[in-house]
């Protein structure tokens, strides 16, 4: 399978007011004119939208958007995916029209995480002009930025992704939150598709009951950041993880709530990937410096 990029996500609330706020005035998307009373459409670059925001009675991560280059790539997936016996649901053309592609599939890892491959996304070309002043994201290229999800049953959800969807292992972690010897340790892989981001998805061996441990957004530079940490204070949101620089991609970042209950990790200055160069590695620490995430706990 050819996966070229993360092409949107979804998120469900209770709330699209909350939304509303969230999406224009500390992240800085524009909410572009299809949006009404069900649904927000968020964009940052050339894309008519990013973030898919859908009134619901919960708020959680909803799906996560997959895109390959055009028809024949998404036929191969379709059939990549029936081979290993996982249920596909095809889009109605409905659907196709609300997520502004030509077509798409619907299926699940085997912990429920919810995925869709789509392909020929529409693109207006119009510029991206943020109602805060943000210059631009980071996208080009690369997707929209990366997503992490919670994988208890991790040794079947490591060879979902590697097998049947064809992610590349970027490096892992084992992480262990307390002092405690006994606590056993929760595996967390770094995975790429086939562009240069360091990682569009990572699995973490912990359930979540947002559906999401976060997902990340790319700014091009450190002033772009730090005004978003601004906006988040003067917005009232919740600080997550302290500003921090990790040391496998090398992005510098911080990390906040979202409405819909998952956090959201906004930085600048990631990697860009060479994989023929690349060799795997296990780091031991999370960060060169900062990202304390103990601010999220308290
Ligand atoms: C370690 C790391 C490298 C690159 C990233 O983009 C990134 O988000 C992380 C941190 C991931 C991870 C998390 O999001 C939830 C809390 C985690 C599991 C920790 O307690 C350490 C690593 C953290
Ligand atoms: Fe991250």
């Amino acid at each position: 399978m050819d996966i070229r990029g993360l092409g949107y996500v979804t998120a469900e609330s209770t709330d699209l007011d909350q939304w509303r706020q969230y999406g224009t005035q500390v992240l800085g998307m524009m909410l572009t004119e299809d949006s009404d009373d069900n649904t927000l459409y968020l964009k940052m670059d050339d894309r008519n939208y990013r973030i898919l925001v859908e009134k619901s009675d919960q708020d959680r991560y909803g799906v996560s958007g997959w895109e390959v280059s055009g028809p024949d790539a998404f036929l191969e997936a379709i059939s990549d995916l029936e081979k290993a016996d996982v249920q596909v649901v095809h889009g109605t053309s409905e659907e196709a029209k609300a997520r502004k592609v030509q077509e798409l599939i619907k299926f699940s890892d085997p912990d429920g995480n919810r995925h869709e491959i789509f392909w020929g996304p529409q693109q207006d070309f119009a510029r991206f002009i943020s109602p805060v002043g943000v210059k631009e994201f980071v996208s080009e290229g690369l997707g929209l930025g990366h997503t992490v999800l919670p994988t208890p049953a991790f040794d079947k959800c490591r060879s979902f992704y590697t097998d049947v969807l064809g992610f590349g292992l970027s490096d892992l972690m084992t992480v262990r939150f307390t002092d405690d010897p006994n606590e056993p340790e929760k595996r967390l892989h770094f995975m790429h598709c086939n562009n240069g981001r360091h990682h569009s998805l990572a699995i973490f061996e912990a359930p979540v009951p947002s559906g999401c441990v976060h997902m990340m957004l790319e700014v091009c530079d450190m002033d772009e950041v730090g005004r978003a940490m601004d906006r988040m204070v003067a917005n009232g949101i919740k600080l997550t993880a302290t500003l921090g620089r990790h040391t496998n991609d090398e992005m510098t970042s911080f990390y906040m709530k979202t409405p819909s209950g998952f956090d959201m990790e906004y930085g600048c200055g990631g990697r860009v990937m060479d994989w023929d160069k690349h060799t795997a590695f296990e780091s031991t620490v999370v960060s060169h410096w900062g990202h304390d995430f103990s601010v999220g706990f308290k």
